[in-house]
């Protein structure tokens, strides 16, 4: 499997399932997509971000109705009925929709895909998958790398400052400077401090470039 990050803006995504997984993932993809969540029962203790709630109970010959009335980007199977998270898969695959099954892991069908466990620091996101082998250990990784990554957000802001104030630059003297900026201790323990502003980092920057400019 190949990581790649996709954008469901303006796209549907439809979960199967409102137990605790079911809810996990839409909460996920309600951050972004509009999110249906079909299931039977809803805990009312249970978090689903921004997702529609929809109470029914489709049996395997229900599924293509579904995905016919929701044309959904993705679906999602994670109901505690095999077979029916197995017609969920099917359809999609024949329509040519991404799924993502809950159950099963190992063997899949083509179009399918894993959710992985990420960290985020917008705009970075950090995502980690075991290929299905061990979900916790993605879960351990995930959790190790939250505090590696802790300031990167601000980082990745400066640096993207950077790159437009540089943008005037020869090529490989912008590509050394945004280099040493993202790999400068000094640069991320200021931002992670909050004690130095991003403008201030971002001036800095430009000063220094320019000056050893002058002196070159
Ligand atoms: C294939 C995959 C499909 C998919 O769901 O996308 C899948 C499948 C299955 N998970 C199972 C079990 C567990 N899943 C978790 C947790 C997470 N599972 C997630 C993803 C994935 N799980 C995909 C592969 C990811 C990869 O490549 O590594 C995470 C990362 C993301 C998320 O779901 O949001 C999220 C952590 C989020 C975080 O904390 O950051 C825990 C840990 C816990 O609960 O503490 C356990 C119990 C311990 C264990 O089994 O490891 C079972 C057996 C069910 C049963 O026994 O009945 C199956 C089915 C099977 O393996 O057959
Ligand atoms: N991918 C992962 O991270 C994990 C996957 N799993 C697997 O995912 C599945 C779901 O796990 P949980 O959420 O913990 O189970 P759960 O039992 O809490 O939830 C199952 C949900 O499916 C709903 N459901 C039942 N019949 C339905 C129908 N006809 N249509 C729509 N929804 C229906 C139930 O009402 C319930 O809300 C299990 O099969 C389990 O093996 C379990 C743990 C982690």
């Amino acid at each position: 499997m190949i990581p790649l990050l996709h954008d469901f803006e303006g796209q549907t995504v439809m979960v199967f399932g409102g137990g605790s997984v079911g809810a996990r993932k839409a909460r996920r993809f309600a951050r972004e997509a509009r999110t249906l969540v079909v299931s039977p029962a809803f805990d009312g203790e249970r978090e689903f971000g921004d997702s529609e709630l929809v109470r029914a109970a489709p049996t395997p010959e229900d599924v293509p109705d579904w995905f016919e009335r929701t044309r959904p980007a993705l679906a999602v199977a994670a109901t505690d009925d095999g077979e029916l998270n197995a017609a969920i898969e099917r359809e999609a695959r024949e329509r040519g929709v991404l799924v993502n099954r809950a159950d099963t892991h190992g063997s899949r069908e083509p179009g399918s895909v894993v959710v992985p466990a990420t960290v985020r620091e917008d705009p970075v996101v950090v995502s980690v998958s075991t290929g299905g082998t061990s979900p916790a250990l993605s879960r351990e990784l995930r959790k190790r790398i939250e505090p590696e990554i802790e300031g990167a957000g601000e980082v990745a802001a400066v640096a993207g400052e950077l790159r437009e104030a540089l943008s005037g630059l020869a090529a490989e003297r912008r590509r050394e400077a945004l280099r040493g900026v993202v790999s400068s201790s000094s640069v991320w323990k200021d931002l992670r401090s909050g004690d130095t502003k991003r403008s201030q980092v971002v001036a800095d920057v430009i000063e220094r470039v320019e000056s050893e400019g002058d002196s070159a």
